[in-house]
């Protein structure tokens, strides 16, 4: 059985996202969670970058004493002695020191020969070996990198006292197969490397940070470098729910591998990483999007609730979500609404159900954001349908800035038609309500909330308004939908009164 170490960058490359700045307690925060989560290795930092960032680094190794700790440094004295300060205190302190070695960064960046590249790199894990025996060596840019001069360079490396290896794809350049086998190619030709631990650090630039971190465990890395929500330099690091939850699900393929972190950890983390970072997470990213365990088509609602793995082939509970949801929407059929009136509460007849679908249907056809406090007025308004004792045949609005808004209304009790004009100073809307409230023969209405929204776009949007009447301390709420606002806005303040003399009228009956 082979244990892949999982070593976390989230408080270090993670931090490097273009407009992400951490504070102490945020860092602390993360970190904790990240050891609830059971991470091997957190990279708290790269300490000589900042004063805020070498406290960051210290408090972290002061207080998380399950999980090593790594700090990054240059290969130089002064940012390793910085590195050490901050760590010293961990219960397993990590130098994590690094140099470039591909032509392109040796010969640019550095402005250095292969020859004093290695020179360097020696010297400083010699330099770091007098503080601890826990040292990674990283080789930036390792993927563009000539192998000869890695075996050459991870070798002295390794003499020098170096006990893990990375191997980073710092620009996001591999191919997962090309990757797995330049892994595979370390592995062999590298003098030493079996005494030492094998690392990869994966960047997304091509969208295959993920799948470069499962070639390279399957060609016999030893420790993946992830981040969560795959946050990190440009487009980011391999993300740790992505790499974690391939080896759990897949243990079918990975049989040797044991995974020892609690997943169910993954989704409070991510949600704090993104509320910490201010990075949102895209709905349809995998794993902790918010889509992920979303399910909106019939013929998959259908499926899921005959037999949930037909659609799903993790548990939403693995990751420490509640449940999976069945989203109602335009696309979805009679199996996922059938089981959304029955989880409601609600027990309708065979005819009732078809004309509450059909209307669902209508509505979700015309709704851009169908809520399902949207499906529930559906639902009641058909169930609890109320004979309509006030039905509008009549309501005109004369309004402007320069006249004060005055509605006409006409309304019909049975045979009986009342018609009414009256002022108000406040708004067409306004009239139209003090109008009716001369028209019905109700006492003290008090508007508790009005609500008028656009459900489709456009100049000619539907224009659904909602009311909620407060009558003899009891609340009542009428809707209407229409292009029209203000007739929208007529019709719901009536379907409201008549909700409360419907309820009227059977108090009276049960007498
Ligand atoms: C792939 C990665 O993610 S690497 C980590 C990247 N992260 C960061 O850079 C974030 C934190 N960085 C910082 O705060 C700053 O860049 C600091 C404090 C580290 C350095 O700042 P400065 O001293 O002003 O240098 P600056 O960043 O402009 O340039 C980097 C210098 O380090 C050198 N350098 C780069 N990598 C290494 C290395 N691994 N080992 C030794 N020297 C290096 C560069 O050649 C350059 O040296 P030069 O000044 O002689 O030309
Ligand atoms: C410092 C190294 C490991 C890095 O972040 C990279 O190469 O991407
Ligand atoms: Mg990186």
């Amino acid at each position: 059985m082979r244990k892949i170490k999982v070593f976390d960058t989230t408080l270090r490359d993670g931090e490097q996202s273009p407009g992400v700045n951490l504070t102490k307690e945020e860092k602390l925060a993360i970190a904790e969670q990240l050891s609830m989560l059971k991470v091997d290795v957190i990279e708290a930092g790269f300490p000589i970058s900042s004063q805020g960032d070498f406290e960051s680094v210290k408090t972290i190794a002061e207080k998380i004493r399950d999980v090593e700790i790594a700090a990054l440094a240059r290969a130089n004295y002064k940012d390793i002695d910085c590195a050490w300060e901050a760590i010293q205190d961990a219960e397993n302190p990590r130098i994590h020191v690094f140099i470039a070695t591909s032509p392109i960064h040796m010969k640019y960046k550095l402005n250095m020969t292969p020859n004093q590249v290695i020179e360097r790199a020696v010297d400083a894990v010699k330099y770091a070996s007098k503080y601890t025996q826990n040292i990674e060596f990283s080789a930036e840019d390792a993927s563009r990198s000539d192998l000869e001069f890695l075996y050459l360079i991870f070798e002295k490396v390794i003499q020098a006292g170096a006990t893990v290896i990375n191997v980073p794809d710092t620009v996001g350049y591999a191919i997962p197969q090309e990757f797995g086998t330049f892994i595979k190619k370390i592995k062999e030709n590298t003098k030493g490397i079996d005494k030492v631990e094998l690392s990869v650090h994966c960047h997304n630039d091509l969208g295959m940070a993920t799948a470069n971190t499962v070639a390279a465990v399957i060609n016999g890395a030893d420790q993946v470098e992830v981040a969560v929500n795959g946050i990190g330099e440009r487009a980011g690091n391999s993300a740790l729910e992505e790499v974690i939850m391939t080896f759990v699900t897949r243990k079918d393929f990975f049989k040797d591998i044991i995974v020892t972190q609690d997943t169910s950890q993954i989704i409070k983390l991510s949600t704090m990483v993104s509320n910490f970072t201010g990075m949102p997470v895209q709905p349809n990213k995998a794993i902790v999007g918010k889509n992920a365990f979303a399910h909106e088509s019939g013929i998959h609602q259908d499926g899921l609730i005959k037999e949930r793995t037909t659609y799903e082939i993790m548990d939403a509970k693995s990751i420490g979500l509640k449940n999976n949801s069945l989203v109602l929407g335009k696309h979805s059929g009679r199996h996922a609404f059938k089981e959304y009136l029955n989880a409601s509460g609600y027990k309708v007849d065979e005819d009732t159900f078809e004309k509450l679908f059909n209307k669902f249907k209508n509505l979700a056809d015309k709704k851009k954001n169908l809520s399902n406090a949207d499906i529930d007025a559906l639902i009641s308004d058909e169930i609890y349908k109320v004979e309509d004792y006030y039905v509008l045949d009549y309501v005109s609005v004369n309004t402007g800035n320069t006249v004060l808004p005055t509605a006409t209304i006409k309304i019909k009790v049975g045979d009986q038609v009342i018609q009414k004009a009256a002022c108000s100073g406040d708004g067409p809307i306004d009239a139209i309500f003090k109008t009716i409230n001369e028209v019905v023969d109700i006492p003290s209405i008090s508007l508790v909330s009005y609500k008028i929204e656009a459900i489709t776009e456009g100049t000619d949007a539907l224009g659904e308004a909602i009311v909620k009447l407060k009558i003899e301390d009891e609340i009542y709420t009428g809707r209407s939908v229409e292009s029209d606002v203000t007739y929208a806005s007529s019709l719901a303040y009536i379907n409201a009164l008549n909700k409360y003399i419907s309820k009227k009228q059977k108090k009276v009956r049960n007498v």
